[in-house]
């Protein structure tokens, strides 16, 4: 797990007793989140199991049953309309096509020079339309424009998806640089990563979600059928 001494003194959020049913489907049953600014949370969670409702939930473009999100003790409803307190990567693509890469940083009050610093390669695209982009690359760049927006909190559903094991990498190194700035949440079915970055992970079960204490949970849990992919490494 990752180290919560770099967890600073700082905001924190809790969503807490999130519901939400659909078609008569209970699909969230009272799960609970807590983050902190400084800190990274891993939510993890088999297919379907909710990870992205709850996300959308806590967003508050998702309109739950239930849902108590609180920041520093504050209530909030509909997070997402507060600016500058917390920004979502969803699973799907949702850049505007015909829009600049350079347009889009400024857009997303990126630290332009910052981010260049950091992945030179993307000054060749700074003219380059979303549409021209390969599908990871569009991937990796919405990762980035979040990830590096000016906000509280980050949510990313699904971060390492379509992005190549070089860019995932350096991605993580990216992660633990901006966590000193943000609280930052991310479900991911690639765990290895997340667990290494993690400071409090959190299993989404049957609408529940459960703090994990020790990897071991996982397999108690029955998200992981062994840890045997852990300890070979
Ligand atoms: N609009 C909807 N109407 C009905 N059911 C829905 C709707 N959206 C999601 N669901 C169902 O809710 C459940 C949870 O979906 P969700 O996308 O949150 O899962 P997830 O944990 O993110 O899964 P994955 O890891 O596969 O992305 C799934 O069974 C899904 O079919």
């Amino acid at each position: 797990m990752g180290n919560s001494a770099y967890v600073v003194a700082s905001d924190i959020l809790t969503a807490e007793h999130v519901c939400l049913a659909i078609g008569g489907r209970e699909l969230l049953a009272d799960a609970t989140i807590r983050m902190a600014r400084g800190s990274i949370t891993a939510l993890l969670g088999r297919n379907g199991a909710g990870k992205s409702l709850l996300l959308q939930c806590i967003f508050g473009t998702r309109a739950a049953t239930e849902c108590d999100v609180h920041v520093n003790g504050v209530l909030l409803r509909n997070a997402y309309t507060i600016p500058r307190l917390m920004n979502y990567l969803p699973q799907r693509p949702f850049l505007p096509q015909d829009v600049r890469v350079g347009a889009l940083m400024r857009q997303y009050r990126v630290p332009q020079e910052k981010l260049l610093a950091e992945y030179p390669e993307l000054e060749a695209y700074i003219h380059t339309p979303i549409r021209e982009l390969s599908p990871g690359y569009e991937r990796l760049l919405s990762v980035l424009l979040v990830l590096y927006a000016d906000s509280r909190f980050t949510m990313l559903d699904e971060p390492f998806a379509h992005i190549e094991p070089m860019y995932a990498e350096r991605l993580l190194a990216s992660l633990q640089r901006q966590r000193y700035r943000k609280g930052i949440i991310i479900t991911d079915h690639r765990y290895e990563p997340l667990l290494q970055v993690a400071d409090t992970i959190y299993l989404l079960k049957e609408g529940r979600s459960v703090y994990i204490r020790e990897v071991e949970d996982l397999v108690v849990h029955g998200y992981l059928a062994t840890l045997n992919s852990l300890i070979t490494r």
